[in-house]
């Protein structure tokens, strides 16, 4: 149902959401709009000083983000969207702009700004209705603010920091989500609070309702009241306004209105059978429809990496479709279509002198990169994709389908399925590796760990983490403790450096093999690849392990309790289900195991991605 009908003015529009802000995202759709989400790529570096009023930076840059897609989409698409909608988020307080925080650090000024005070939240927003004609992009921006004073309560140091490691308020503007944990440090709030979370429903409806019906000539000599947005009872009244056109401003030029032409009498069936139609034609389902595409866009990003193409492409001028497919001993019109799909997926330029890698390919999907995902995709594309060919079997029996993939028996999930052979070994490792490289950093740095010398991080493969918590703590010794073929391919990972001496590696099975001493153990995606029993089982030797004192690092992607919102946890879970004996458990489910083996006061901090870190304490038996 849309309650707003000027939003089903859009329906069968092609509307795009020029944000990468969930927030934004859920607000809109949750309003009942369909669109598509294209984030901008526009660095908001405008200068703040040259703005006499702070929602005029915010208009500002909302309006360049939202240009920044529509001209991007109208050079790489064969359709030209109606409509982009760009917003942009400020917090003001004492004359100063805060935007999102770019570390810990900032994060902790910004709050102690707050604390105890009333400050401004203005969202700027841009929608910007795009045609095209010869081949040129034509804008009409329209665009507005809005204003929230919201006051925050007197924060103490520890709440502050405390809210701080939760991870909260890094992607937020002013460093802090109303709507969830920082919702604790709000006294007041005047005005609309999703104005606060990021996008003004509201004032956006109204906008619409100003674009979309404007008032007649004979309204104009009484009071118009345009701050109500109408409800569905006047739908009616507003299609005779415009009679029902869906482009803003202007009266509807297609073949109802030609119908309505045929005389009198004509036009009022035509109009009646006209206003049936539309009443009765369901919202065009663009998201199905993406969704449905889903898996050919993965397999032509993943076919890209396996034929290398953003390896021929890195560093390089711009090539001819041609040129790459001669290189890698393809088709020069399967090769063009490639290209342009990965054009189009903003993973390629495409220009008069051909193509090139964007910033994205040649930072993740060249193979030699430091930050290469390219292991990865192999791993998805060689393995992972084949095993999900059999999802329908999977949801099925309820288990891993490697033995249908392998056509035998897999008793065990890694020597039988994953190290099945050195190459597939190999693999593996190098996906894992990229993966690691990626998250390291943060789940080195999540928690003070300064104050253990020792480490074992298990089934820590090619040592990734194990270098980042070296780098970051120097006085500690970290084991990597895996089985023995992991252990003997693991040095071709270790670059030479200051951190060498800290790393050993120890060859065993954490299910039969002792585990090495440590004051602090590390299981960093381990446990979701098992079954409760053998999750319990690998929790007791911890514990076995551990004096008391000792700590427990756990990383995995944590599924919120109700198992309804984290999609990108959720379909780890459905992975786990087809290629482990394991899946996704909620912070709940990883407590209670915790506490179950003699670990407690449980931290949790949310990782950038889908990863959540957390680090419990052993108590006494
Ligand atoms: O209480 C809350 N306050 C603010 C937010 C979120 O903060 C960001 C604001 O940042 P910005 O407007 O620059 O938007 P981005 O996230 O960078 O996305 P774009 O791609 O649109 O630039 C915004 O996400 C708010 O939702 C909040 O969540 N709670």
């Amino acid at each position: 149902m849309v309650l707003c009908p000027v939003i089903g003015k859009l329906l069968h529009k092609r509307v795009v959401l020029a944000s990468a802000s969930p927030r934004r995202q859920e607000i809109l759709s949750n309003a009942g709009l369909r669109f598509e989400v294209v984030p901008s790529k526009f660095k908001e570096k405008l200068d703040k000083a040259s703005f006499a009023t702070p929602y005029g930076y915010a208009m500002e840059t909302a309006k360049q983000k939202a240009l920044e897609v529509a001209s991007r989409m109208h050079q790489k698409d064969l359709r030209t969207p109606d409509m982009v909608i760009g917003a942009d988020t400020i917090v003001t307080v004492g004359g100063l702009i805060l935007e999102k925080p770019v570390d810990k650090q900032d994060a902790y000024r910004m709050l102690s700004r707050l604390s105890g005070k009333e400050h401004s939240v203005f969202t700027g927003v841009a929608i910007v209705h795009c045609s095209s004609k010869d081949r040129q992009l034509h804008t009409r921006v329209s665009e507005f603010y809005e204003e929230t004073t919201v006051k925050f309560s007197e924060l103490s140091e520890e709440l502050l920091w405390e809210y701080i490691h939760s991870g909260e308020p890094m992607d937020k503007a002013g460093g802090y989500g109303i709507q969830a944990l920082g919702g604790m440090l709000v006294e007041s709030v005047h005005g609309d609070f999703l104005n606060v979370v990021g996008f003004p429903l509201n004032h956006f409806c109204k906008q619409l309702v100003e674009l979309y019906y404007p008032p007649r000539p004979e309204d104009l000599r009484q009071p118009v009241q345009h701050d109500s947005i109408p409800a569905v009872d006047t739908f009616e009244d507003l299609s005779d306004v415009d009679g029902g056109g869906s482009e803003p401003a202007q009266r509807e030029t297609g073949s109802c209105d030609e119908k309505a032409e045929a005389g009198v009498a004509g036009q009022a069936t035509a109009e009646a059978e006209c206003h049936r139609t539309r009443a009765t034609l369901p919202p065009f389902p663009t998201r199905l429809l993406e969704l449905l595409d889903g898996f050919k866009l993965s397999k032509a990003l993943l076919t890209a990496c396996k034929l290398k193409v953003f390896d021929w492409l890195k560093d390089e001028a711009p090539q001819k479709a041609a040129d790459i497919a001669s290189k890698v001993d393809a088709s020069a019109c399967g090769m063009e279509r490639l290209l342009d799909v990965c054009a189009a997926m903003g993973l390629l330029e495409k220009t008069e002198q051909g193509y090139s890698n964007t910033e994205t390919a040649n930072l993740y999907l060249a193979s030699d990169s430091e930050y290469s995902l390219h292991g990865f995709m192999l791993q998805n594309n060689d393995i992972i994709w084949n095993l999900f060919t059999h999802l329908e079997f999977a949801i099925r029996e309820g288990r891993n389908q490697h033995h249908r993939v392998l056509g035998k028996k897999v008793d065990d999930l890694f020597q039988d399925a994953y190290y099945r052979s050195p190459e597939t070994q190999l693999r593996f490792m190098q996906a894992m590796h990229g993966v690691a490289k990626l998250t390291a950093r943060q789940v080195a740095t999540a928690f003070d760990l300064s104050r253990f010398s020792s480490a074992c991080d298990v089934g820590g493969c090619t040592g990734a983490l194990a270098r980042e918590l070296a780098r970051e703590y120097p006085g500690l010794q970290v084991t990597v403790f895996d089985l023995p073929d992991v252990v003997e391919l693991a040095v071709h990972f270790q670059p030479a450096g200051p951190q060498a001496a800290q790393i050993h590696f120890a060859a065993g099975d954490f299910f039969r093999d002792p585990l090495p001493s440590a004051e602090l153990y590390v299981l960093c995606r381990i446990l979701h690849d098992w079954s409760d029993d053998k999750v319990h089982k690998l929790l007791s030797k911890v514990a076995e392990s551990c004096k008391p004192g000792a700590g427990l690092l756990l990383v995995e992607t944590l599924l919120d309790e109700k198992k309804r919102e984290a999609q990108g946890s959720l379909i780890q879970s459905l992975n786990m289900l087809v290629q482990t004996e394991g899946r996704e458990r909620s912070r709940g489910e990883y407590q209670c195991l915790l506490e179950l083996h003699g670990f407690h006061q449980v931290q949790v901090v949310h990782l950038e991605g889908v990863l959540d870190a957390m680090l419990a304490t052993r108590v006494a038996p």
